[in-house]
């Protein structure tokens, strides 16, 4: 890691959320702050609520207690197109890309809260459109240089492997050029290669672009080894928070997570 990496300000912060689905508390009392230009790790057994603290970050699940600031202005509903507007981008567990369009077309997609132009304008302002439409596509071959998929960039995504399809996902989200990256399972069913080459991209992407980035892993190697910071999650409570040194040391997390045969 670049020993050079400056880490901020706090840019998130979540307070006493508590968030319930009927009779399920899937998140109690949690607190959490992230850091700008940090890469935080949420880990913690199943069921544990780390994809509902995501949702909650991005204005996908509304906590029924507790608030989040980001960037210093509180939030107390957030829409998830808000979130993007604002500068949140995130990739999902199971891959959420359109199979049949080609990886260029499928990263351009992140491209759409920055175009500016509506269809009026388009059939009015042709050269403008076409303007916008050329500076779009340059800032999505930089990724796809980024990202080392320049050969694949015309084969349709349903086509590729499945660690390069979560690599074209990891692309359609920075072309949103995020401030916040929130990551689920970004190596999930990967082998040991594909998650080496995530890796890389994930602390290249934080070291060259700055960008904060929030991740749910259950690799606890990788997790280990890229994260500034860990923070554990065990049936919806907050039960650990520190360095990947502390975590490990944390007997309630030896106890409810790395004891188990997860
Ligand atoms: N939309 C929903 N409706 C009802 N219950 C939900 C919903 N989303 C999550 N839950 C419940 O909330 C709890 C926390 O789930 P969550 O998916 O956040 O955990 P997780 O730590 O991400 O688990 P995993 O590692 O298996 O993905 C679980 O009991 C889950 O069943």
């Amino acid at each position: 890691m670049n020993p050079h990496r400056k880490i901020g300000d706090v840019i998130l912060k979540a307070e006493n959320i508590s968030l319930s689905f009927g009779g399920v508390k899937a998140l109690t009392n949690i607190s959490l702050d992230v850091r700008e230009h940090e890469i935080c790790a949420i880990i913690g057994p199943n069921g544990a609520g780390k994809s509902s603290m995501l949702n909650v970050i991005n204005g996908v699940y509304h906590p029924q207690e507790g608030r989040v600031s980001y960037k210093g202005h509180v939030r107390d509903s957030m829409h998830a197109h808000e979130a993007a507007r604002h500068g949140i981008a995130r990739t999902f567990q199971n891959i959420a890309l359109f199979k049949g369009m080609s990886v260029l077309d499928n990263i351009m997609t992140g491209r759409n809260l920055k175009m500016h132009t509506n269809f009026l304008q388009q059939a009015l302002y042709w050269g403008a459109t076409q303007r916008e439409e050329i500076r779009h596509r340059r800032k999505v071959e930089e990724i796809i240089d980024f990202l080392q998929i320049e050969n694949i960039r015309k084969t349709p995504v349903g086509r590729l492997p499945y660690g390069l399809q979560k690599r074209v996902e990891l692309g359609r989200a920075l072309a949103a050029e995020p401030t916040l990256l929130l990551l689920d399972e970004p190596m999930a069913g990967m082998n040991v290669e594909e998650k080496q080459d995530m890796c890389r991209f994930i602390l290249d992407v934080n070291d060259e672009f700055g960008t904060t980035i929030v991740l749910i892993e259950h690799d606890m190697g990788v997790v280990m080894d890229i994260s500034d910071r860990v923070i554990v999650l065990d049936y919806g409570k907050k039960i650990g928070d520190g360095s990947p040194e502390e975590v490990r040391a944390n007997p309630d997390v030896i106890a409810a997570y790395l004891g188990t045969s997860h």
